[in-house]
């Protein structure tokens, strides 16, 4: 069995305590690529643990308007996937946070699948999220060319997914599973569902997998809040891509992108594995 990279990132030991992964998303070439070349290095200065990097899509079904905005500005730069691989190899090098990009299907479809996985597996990519097809599909379409190139297909299960199906994604998903928080599309949020305490309990008794939280922690706060609820990892996407997008310039926006990654990273407790507490 190959190791996981996104698992062991997760998981990986600091001085000997566990830490909760930050994981930031951004959308690729938002507002300008070597502005996101630069955003990667800020976060993975900042203590990102994976990179979710998104690639800019035309109909982002899942994505509220934050990130349908970003999708937007990037294409109006004339984005295209040659130019997001061209700027990955370069940075990659310089960074140790791995990446997991995120695409809807039809993009890895007009590269054709097996292109579109050697493709970023040679620029050092580690896993993949493909959030506009189903479970099922993915064992028919790309789980093959993924398994065959070594990308981690990370699965996301949702709150109304049924408890046998979400055992199944459990099962199936590489490097960590994803627990979407609440039902509709990514976007900041005020609150945290409160089911979210009892999904991850769910998760976690049908796999020893990492479980990550994402959708809608959009401040320190609800970071810190799903952490205590036993999340090994939280996605915060919209909150980083407004910053970022709508700054008044991008110099200003990879300030604030560091300033409220940091503030994120903070609020992120780091967890006491028991036995040693026991010892302690
Ligand atoms: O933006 P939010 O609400 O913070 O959620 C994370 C999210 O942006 C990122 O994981 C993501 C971006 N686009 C997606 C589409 C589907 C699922 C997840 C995503």
């Amino acid at each position: 069995m190959s190791t996981s990279i996104l698992e062991i990132t997760l998981f990986s030991f600091e001085y000997i305590l566990m830490k909760v992964a930050f994981i930031p998303y951004l959308t690729a070439e938002d507002p300008n690529l070597q502005t996101t070349a630069e955003a990667l290095k800020v976060l993975d200065h900042c203590g990102a643990d994976i990179i979710e990097l998104g690639v800019p899509f035309s109909n982002p079904s899942a994505d509220g308007p934050v990130n349908q905005a970003a999708a937007r500005r990037a294409l109006a730069t004339g984005t295209n996937f040659d130019g997001i691989i061209s700027m990955l190899k370069k940075v990659v090098p310089q960074i140790s946070t791995p990446i997991a990009l995120l695409t809807y299907y039809k993009p890895v479809l007009d590269v054709g699948i097996g292109e579109f996985m050697s493709t970023i597996k040679s620029v050092g990519v580690h896993g993949l999220l493909v959030p506009d097809i189903s479970f099922e599909e993915t064992a028919i379409s790309i789980r093959d060319a993924t398994l065959h190139h070594i990308i981690e297909l990370v699965l996301l299960t949702k709150p109304d997914t049924p408890t046998e199906r979400m055992k199944a994604i459990a099962e199936a998903s590489q490097g960590f599973v994803y627990l979407v928080s609440s039902k509709g599309v990514t976007g900041p949020r005020s609150t945290v569902n409160s089911q979210v305490q009892d999904l991850i309990r769910e998760i976690k008794e049908a796999t020893t997998k990492p479980v990550a939280v994402g959708f809608g922690l959009s401040k320190p706060e609800l970071v810190k809040q799903v952490a205590e609820w036993g999340a090994d990892g939280v996605i915060v996407g919209s909150a980083l891509v407004k910053l970022l997008g709508e700054a008044i310039s991008p110099k200003e926006g990879l300030k604030e992108l560091e300033t409220f990654a940091k503030s994120l990273k903070a609020a992120l407790p780091v967890r006491v594995p028991s036995e040693l507490r026991a010892n302690c």
